[in-house]
């Protein structure tokens, strides 16, 4: 019975797999003759070229993407309907659909339905493929009654979704779509405006969900998403390579992933920091100080400033520059705009010394302004403008005041010397992560500087003319997709076909890739997620929520996995502030990752950290339980060694990672030189990584070894969170080796 099934489905299938090799070959033929065609000279032809490239090739990408796992489900509706759901929607040449996108809403039922509530569907089928090849199909049978004699006899069993969590993992989050879960596809589907925070114990798939609800927002809401983006941020980068490929594999590429300190443009945080460190600069406070440390940069001084103009000495009074600076912020609240106005506010005072001396009656209009330009032209004045009210970058501003204790204490009064000692750093210190929600506290405050307002004026002017050429150019375009791609339409498919219109449009008068986007610090996304929500700090905060103006996000986290002494305390705090009565929650409280024999060690830990907080179901038992030995100290780092040495040989194809305290971190990279170890994202490449807390957040791993835990315990003062994360990143296995802190003597 199986085979025939199995048969069955294969001719379903690929009968598809000829269809997408069609619309491969098309996109690929239309791209070939795109670079192929001459340009004949002008701009224009150029950046219609441009355009078309990046349309076809867009499109060749998406329709490669889809090729593994191509079709994974199928719905048998009571009503007699039948249809195949994958990743992008297909249809033959008589407009009969061959594969239903998963995100459309007839795709909806195959993640709701339930027995109890079977929303017009009697069997859920899940259909497994090898490449092409159909390997297998699991039946969930929703409504027995519906069902006729026949159609009995085709049933097949096991869960899909068992099958995929026991899988090896392979350093890369993999897409869900086939094993969406009701309480899952609940959130993916959840409206696009306002803030969704989505909390979860660890393995509840916030990440993963948080995933497939940017590819549904996409296709959903694509002419109000396509122009104005994606933003996904992460916890670091090595979080961001984990997650990479699951959006390109849904088929959209057009999202741009970020860690929050590469928010800031042009700055890249090298330089480590201390937990003090971070909470300090992370306290809301911190914008005050930048505020008052720019105000420090504008000087009155306490004696008259007296300049020597040849055989003449103009005379500056502290009162008239205090005046000329409070009229210039009256006037533009911004330092670096507003001290055009000052300038001008102090020539003017400076010239009106000059013309009296003159004698106001021999000096008409023309002269009034030689002498201004003149003064202007004097380096001694433009030294003298400079000292009084410097521009700034934020760059500037920033390491400036980290570096001297004066302005520090001038700027933050409310900081002890102890807390002083713990910001301070050489004036050439590298950016750390933490740098960046400054750096950009500092530039809203201080307004561009006049060399990048020229640069911007310059760059405006090009664009806008460009941009009168693609608009006309993009209706042409869209007209010829039309046409190529007419016979993918069905009537229920009009909206998004409009949506499609408008981002082809969007795209070429927007060229711009996607990754582009985030350099730009003035760039806002029409809609934010961010993963592991818990660990950015009210500075951070600030920086993001100016990308993400229309408040329309989705924050993903869980409080118990804190680990930033600067992180989130509790979500209503934060949002009523952001988003008064705008924002939601929702919650996830089954895991899919960690056995329930590794939870049941992980739920001690969580209830020391808050014993009102639950620990989420977990969905398999392995029969394995965790591997706990309390080595001596002194016989620790050889215990490690033999415990690797024989993982290693278990996993197989799997991975495994080596969880270590941050404070120990090089001395276990020495210990173990076979086992990959650095801060940068190919520690993943290999099949064994050595990683503190910090960077295992939100990862996974076939097996763990965490190797002294009382240590990861008192490293930080979230020492708690930081040995609950650690605890719950293995699919199969955990051994823990070193020295037991109390918590984890249970049995
Ligand atoms: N419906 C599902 N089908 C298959 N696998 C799933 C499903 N939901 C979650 N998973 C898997 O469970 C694992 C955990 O998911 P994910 O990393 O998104 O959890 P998380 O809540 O972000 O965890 P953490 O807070 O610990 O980082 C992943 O391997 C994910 O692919």
């Amino acid at each position: 019975m199986l085979e025939q099934e199995i048969a069955a489905e294969q001719g379903e299938v690929t009968a598809m797999y000829e269809r997408l090799d069609v619309l491969r070959e098309k996109a690929r033929g239309e791209l070939g003759r795109v670079q192929g065609e001459e340009t004949v000279g002008t701009d224009q032809a150029a950046s219609e070229r441009e355009s078309f490239t990046r349309l076809y090739s867009g499109r060749f990408a998406q329709l490669s993407s889809v090729e593994r796992g191509l079709c994974f489900g199928r719905i048998d509706e009571t009503a007699g309907e039948r249809f195949h759901i994958g990743r992008i929607g297909l249809f033959d040449d008589d407009y009969n659909p061959l594969l239903i996108d998963w995100r459309t809403p007839v795709a909806q039922v195959f993640y709701r339905a339930t027995s109890v509530e079977p929303l017009g569907v009697k069997r859920r089928r899940h259909i497994r493929l090898h490449g092409r090849t159909v390997v297998g199909v699991d039946d969930d049978l929703l409504d027995v009654e519906a069902l006729g004699d026949n159609e009995r006899g085709t049933l097949i069993g096991e869960a899909a979704l068992l099958s995929s969590l026991g899988a090896s993992r392979t350093g890369r989050m993999n897409e869900i779509v086939a094993t969406i879960q009701s309480e899952q596809d609940e959130i993916i589907r959840s409206g696009l405006p306002g803030v969704l925070v989505v909390q979860g114990g660890p393995g509840t798939g916030k990440t993963v969900v948080a995933l497939h609800r940017a590819a549904y927002l996409l296709y959903t809401h694509r002419e109000q998403l396509g122009q104005t983006g994606v933003l996904v941020v992460g916890p670091n980068t090595t979080f961001l390579r984990y997650i990479d490929e699951v959006l390109p594999s849904l088929g959209e590429n057009d999202v741009v992933l970020a860690t929050v300190s590469e928010l800031f443009p042009g700055v890249t945080a090298t330089a480590p920091e201390s937990a003090e460190a971070a909470r300090i600069k992370g306290e809301p406070a911190m914008a005050d100080v930048i505020a008052q440390a720019i105000a420090g940069f504008r000087i009155v001084p306490t004696r008259p400033v007296r300049l020597k103009l040849g055989s003449e000495e103009l005379v500056l009074r502290p009162d008239a520059i205090r005046k000329a600076q409070r009229g210039a912020l009256a006037a533009q609240p911004l330092h670096n705009r507003a001290r055009p106005v000052f300038v001008r506010r102090i020539l003017k005072t400076l010239t009106n010394q000059v013309v009296e001396r003159i004698g106001k009656q021999y000096v008409g209009d023309a002269d009034v302004e030689d002498i201004q330009q003149e003064l202007f032209d004097d380096d001694q004045i433009l030294e003298l403008l400079d000292r009084l009210w410097p521009e700034l970058t934020p760059q500037l501003l920033v390491s400036v005041l980290f570096s001297s204790d004066d302005r520090l204490a001038a700027a933050a009064a409310y900081l002890t010397g102890a807390e002083r000692s713990a910001v301070l750093r050489p004036l050439s210190a590298d950016w750390t992560p933490s740098d960046a929600a400054l750096l950009d506290e500092a530039a809203e405050l201080l307004g561009e500087t006049s060399e990048v307002v020229a640069e911007r004026k310059h760059r405006e002017a090009e664009t806008s003319a460009a941009e009168d050429a693609n608009r006309e150019y993009a209706s042409g375009v869209v007209d010829i997709e039309l046409t190529a791609e007419r016979i993918e339409i069905m009537p229920w498919e009009i909206e998004q076909f409009r949506d499609l219109i408008a981002q082809r449009t969007q795209q070429l008068a927007n060229p711009a890739p996607a990754d582009d986007r985030v350099f730009d610090r003035t760039s806002v996304f029409g809609h934010v997620i961010v993963d592991e929500a818990q660990e950015l700090s009210a500075m951070d905060w600030r920086m993001l929520m100016r990308r993400a103006p229309r408040r329309s996000m989705t924050l993903v986290g869980d409080i118990a996995q804190t680990g930033s002494a600067a992180g989130v305390r509790s979500w209503a705090e934060l949002l009523d502030h952001y988003a008064p009565r705008r924002w939601r929650t929702a919650e996830l409280t089954v895991n899919y990752r960690t056995p329930s024999e590794i939870m049941t060690v992980a739920a001690h830990v969580l209830a020391a950290i808050d014993p009102a907080l639950q620990p989420p179901t977990s969905v398999r038992e392995t029969g394995t339980h965790p591997f706990i030995d309390p080595v001596p100290a002194d016989a620790l780092m050889d215990a490690v060694r033999a415990a690797v040495k024989s993982e290693r040989e278990s996993i197989g194809d799997g991975r495994l990672a080596v969880i270590v305290p941050t404070s120990r971190y090089a001395e276990f990279a020495a210990a173990l030189p076979d086992v990959a170890h650095t801060h940068d994202p190919s520690v993943l490449d290999g099949s064994a990584a050595l990683l503190d807390v910090p960077q295992s957040k939100g990862l996974e791993f076939d097996t763990v070894l965490i190797a002294d835990p009382t240590t990861i315990l008192t490293d930080s003062d979230r020492g708690l969170s930081d040995l609950y994360v650690a605890l719950t990143r293995p699919t199969k296995h955990l051994t823990i080796l070193g020295p037991l802190p109390q918590v984890l003597r249970h049995g």
